[in-house]
């Protein structure tokens, strides 16, 4: 394991083609701890599939918005975020697994006119991927909760699923404002996300105390970020950190972000050994739909932003449950 040389963040780089060693295994549980984030190479993802992606997902951001809303938050398929929802700046496609061909396709053919599979094809061969590194990943981060936790991954992460989310940013055309945010603050519903960033940054992570990092893009690194979920289930032993993306400069940015999620009826409950005798639950056992729908049911939550956290939803101090949940 390397340690990326640029400042000011230091975020351990996994190279998830190699057994996992035990330094390798300490620093990856103490960024899992501190930062919630690390990096990998030799993920086996060719920066090809991702200009293809990327070519590919610029012809249909480049439609007119009418086109786009086609597909948009009020429309049958819901897969596309326009402009002004989560920032005047983003919009992103989703194309959900585990058949990433089928929802790539069912969105290509609302709104491109010529009949064409490289779009889903390429998107099937990417979700495969990136899946296949969602299971390595997640039970090299189990690992780092201590000897045997590897063997959690059966009886508790099988069933997990993912979907991808093509990220758009477009400055405004006059940045006056030093860090405009591309996307706000949040943090991510998932077990794990993997991010791939294009070479002009502007990720950032918040510290503990409060100090927004950059993630510096590196070429064949990818950025992993454990989210609520997990956080949930391992009783906080690992961190979903507040993230946000800002412009630095006036170019557009695009990114590839994977969320590996529980499945929905799943109930999400830390394991005892997890919460070890010396600690208390921090977390009420709650079923993973119902945190997403939390989410998405609110105007400030459906996009992932602060105030509409897992514990704000499931903490066991001093948050009281939505109404729905407790039927008044
Ligand atoms: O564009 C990025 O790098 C991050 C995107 C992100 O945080 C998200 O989609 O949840
Ligand atoms: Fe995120």
């Amino acid at each position: 394991m390397i340690h990326q040389s640029e400042n000011p963040l230091q975020l351990p780089v996994l190279d998830v083609s190699q057994p996992l060693h035990s330094s390798s295994l300490s620093s990856l549980a103490a960024a899992c701890q501190e930062w919630g984030f690390f990096q990998i190479i030799n993920h086996g993802i060719s920066k090809d599939l991702y200009s293809k992606i990327y070519s590919l997902s610029k012809k249909i951001f480049c439609l007119p918005s009418e086109s786009k809303l086609k597909l948009g938050p009020f429309s049958l398929r819901k897969t596309y975020t326009p402009h002004f929802i989560a920032s005047p700046f983003f919009e992103s496609l989703r194309v959900s697994g585990p058949d990433f061909a089928a929802s790539a396709q069912s969105s290509a053919d609302v709104l491109l006119s010529e009949q064409d599979s490289e779009f889903s094809e390429v998107l099937q061969e990417y979700g495969s991927k990136v899946t296949e590194l969602s299971k390595m990943i997640l039970k090299f981060v189990l690992m780092t909760l201590g000897d045997g936790y590897e063997t959690k991954y059966e009886s508790e992460f099988k069933n997990c699923h993912g979907y991808l989310r093509i990220n758009n940013y477009t400055p405004p055309e006059n940045l006056e404002e030093e860090e405009t945010e591309g996307l706000g603050k949040h943090t991510d519903m998932s077990c794990l996300t993997i991010v791939y960033q294009d070479e002009i940054g502007g990720l950032q992570v918040r510290s503990k105390d409060g100090k927004w990092m950059n993630i510096l893009p590196c070429e064949g690194t990818l950025v992993v970020n454990i989210g609520d979920m997990l956080q949930a289930w391992s009783n906080e032993r690992l961190r979903s950190s507040e993230h946000r993306v800002v412009f630095k400069k006036p170019l557009n940015r695009f990114s590839l972000a994977f969320f590996w999620c529980f499945e929905d009826d799943k109930v999400i409950l830390a394991p005892d050994e997890v919460v070890g005798q010396e600690h208390t639950r921090i977390y009420k056992p709650f079923v993973c739909l119902d945190y997403v729908k939390y989410r998405e049911s609110n105007e400030k939550g459906r996009f992932e932003k602060v105030g509409f956290t897992v514990k704000d939803f499931a903490g066991v101090v001093g948050f009281p449950m939505p109404k729905s949940e407790n039927g008044s």
